[in-house]
């Protein structure tokens, strides 16, 4: 059975490798827009479904694993920013916020399917226009979810977070590990 994960993300690729060290990457595709009504929980569940739903078609005997991160405040559901101005505008809401960093991820296997949903509390400091300027200025926000990396320049932003670090980063190593021991 070979492991091949539905994503194109280099945290997660850097952090699966801390537990198997052969498998695939295969990115699906897919259209992240929220549905009109749809929950943060229903959200970032369908995303990571939806993700490794294709590559489960092309590979109904191996081991596909399907993962998305959103970070929501209160109502508000933050994928990854289309421009600077939309990570500036993100920024900009998460300063001195508490808010939620939610990653699910789905295994599939031939005979089960695995799932776990993080949720994981980060408290920000107020940023200044010149801390949310100096980091769009990294270039770090591209392509993460709410704007930030708390791996990077990010963690800067952070006083305090409770649940799984890596869920944060987006991807639950400690969960999807456990899983692949049961299996392979
Ligand atoms: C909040 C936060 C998010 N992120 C990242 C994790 C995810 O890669 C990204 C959220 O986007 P996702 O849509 O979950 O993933 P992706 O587009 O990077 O990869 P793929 O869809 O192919 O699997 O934000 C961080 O790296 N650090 C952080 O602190």
């Amino acid at each position: 059975m070979t492991v091949i994960l539905a994503s194109s993300s280099p945290r997660r690729k850097e952090l699966l490798q801390k537990s198997v060290t052969d498998f695939l990457i295969k990115p699906a595709d897919i259209d992240e827009t929220v549905a009109p009504h749809e929950s943060p929980l229903d959200y970032v569940e369908r995303m990571a479904k939806e993700k490794a739903a294709p590559i489960v078609s092309e590979h109904p005997d191996d081991i596909v694993i399907g993962c998305d991160t959103t970070v929501v405040l209160g109502d508000l559901i933050m994928g990854k920013p289309k421009t600077d101005d939309d990570a500036r505008s993100m920024l900009a809401q998460l300063s001195g916020t508490i808010h939620h960093v939610l990653t699910s991820v789905y295994i599939y296997t031939k005979e089960k399917v695995y799932q776990k949903t993080e949720t994981v509390e980060v408290d920000f400091y107020e940023l200044t226009s010149t801390d949310i300027e100096n980091y769009l200025s990294t270039g770090e926000h591209r392509d993460k979810a709410g704007s930030y990396g708390i791996q990077g320049q990010g963690a800067l932003f952070v006083k305090e977070t409770r649940g799984d670090y890596y869920s944060i980063v987006g991807f639950p190593i400690g969960y999807v590990h456990q899983v692949l021991k049961e299996i392979l």
